[in-house]
């Protein structure tokens, strides 16, 4: 069987649909999907599956600026050995047009394609006459030349099949990026792993050990909609347990506390969260599989 796999920058104003294709795309609700603006910050966004094909969808880096730690921990963490997304999806709203911002993003769009292969997702056309989808396809074609230009309603569902398939088609062969049982629900696993890293970090400054990972063991989703999550927290050594769980423990509380909160607001619900703090003795072998997975941390500062 030959496998394809590859990252696919999916780019596009804030609110033009990019969490709701996502969710469609995936199959599963990885993304948050929100009236808000820029609520975004996770950088691997899902990952899909297409026949022998596995894309991963990302955010694009350098079009809209990381504006903290975080965000830039996740870019690093989401980009890993690959240096840059094999293709580029522009989503832009049909009943909008091109607007100011679809502007700006056409100017940049030359530096961060670089040749890649970039296609046009008009979405929303559930809202707008067929006139109008003409017009914008011309116009935009114009002005970039985009591989294939579709035309979807991420909400609806229309075309969202088809801008898969071809982008499925068009990745480059090679092994999966990711095993397929953690798809699902990696990118939320591992932007709860990366906050409570953050929080971490913010507490310990110098005092936080070199060799250390934050790893969400389960997710639990229940009944009455809140999210039970379990992590552990990885050092490689027993003295540093201890500057971890600190004094009575308070470290660990104050640090869970923290984390907690933030994931909270992130996903709109209640959390509770259970933190633990373990040696890895194999060390070496986990930070392989790590990088293998893209997923190195330790260069996410
Ligand atoms: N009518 C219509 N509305 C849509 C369609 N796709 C998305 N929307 C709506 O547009 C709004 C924004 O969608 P999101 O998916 O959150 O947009 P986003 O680009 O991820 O936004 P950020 O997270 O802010 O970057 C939501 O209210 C969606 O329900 C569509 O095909 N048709």
């Amino acid at each position: 069987m030959t496998t394809r796999a590859g990252f696919v920058a999916l780019i596009g104003e804030p609110n033009a649909g990019k969490s709701t294709l996502l969710n469609r795309m995936v199959g599963a609700k990885v993304s948050i999907v929100t009236h808000k603006v820029q609520t975004t910050r996770a950088r691997i966004r899902g990952v899909a599956l297409e026949g022998d094909s596995q894309i991963v969808f990302v955010d694009t880096p350098g079009l809209f600026k990381p504006r903290r730690r975080l965000d830039r921990a996740m870019v690093a963490a989401a980009w890993g050995g690959a240096a840059d997304a094999d293709l580029v999806v522009m989503l832009i709203e049909a009943h909008r047009g091109i607007t100011e911002g679809v502007e700006r993003i056409l100017e940049g769009l030359g530096d961060v394609s670089k040749g890649r292969r970039v296609v046009l997702a008009i979405n929303k056309i559930d809202r707008v006459q067929s006139d109008v989808l003409l017009a914008i396809t011309k116009e935009m074609n114009e002005r970039f030349p985009f591989d294939e230009t579709f035309m979807i309603s991420a909400e609806k569902g229309y075309g969202v099949t088809d801008l898969r398939k071809w982008l499925a088609g068009e990745l480059p062969e090679g092994p999966w990026l990711y095993p397929e049982d953690q798809i699902a629900d990696l990118p939320m696993r591992m932007i709860a792993a990366e906050m409570t890293r953050e929080k971490l970090t913010l507490r310990l400054h110098q005092e936080l050990p070199y060799q250390l990972t934050v790893e969400t063991e389960h997710w639990e989703e229940r009944k009455d909609g809140s999210a039970r999550v379990d992590q552990i927290i990885y050092v490689s050594r027993d003295g540093h347990k201890g500057i971890i769980l600190g004094n009575k423990g308070e470290t660990i509380k104050a640090i869970s506390k923290l984390a907690r909160e933030e994931l909270t607001e992130f996903l709109g619900r209640k959390v509770h969260l259970f933190l633990q703090v373990k040696v890895r003795e194999k060390w070496l072998d986990e930070a392989e599989r790590y990088s293998e997975m893209g997923l190195d941390f330790k260069d996410g500062k």
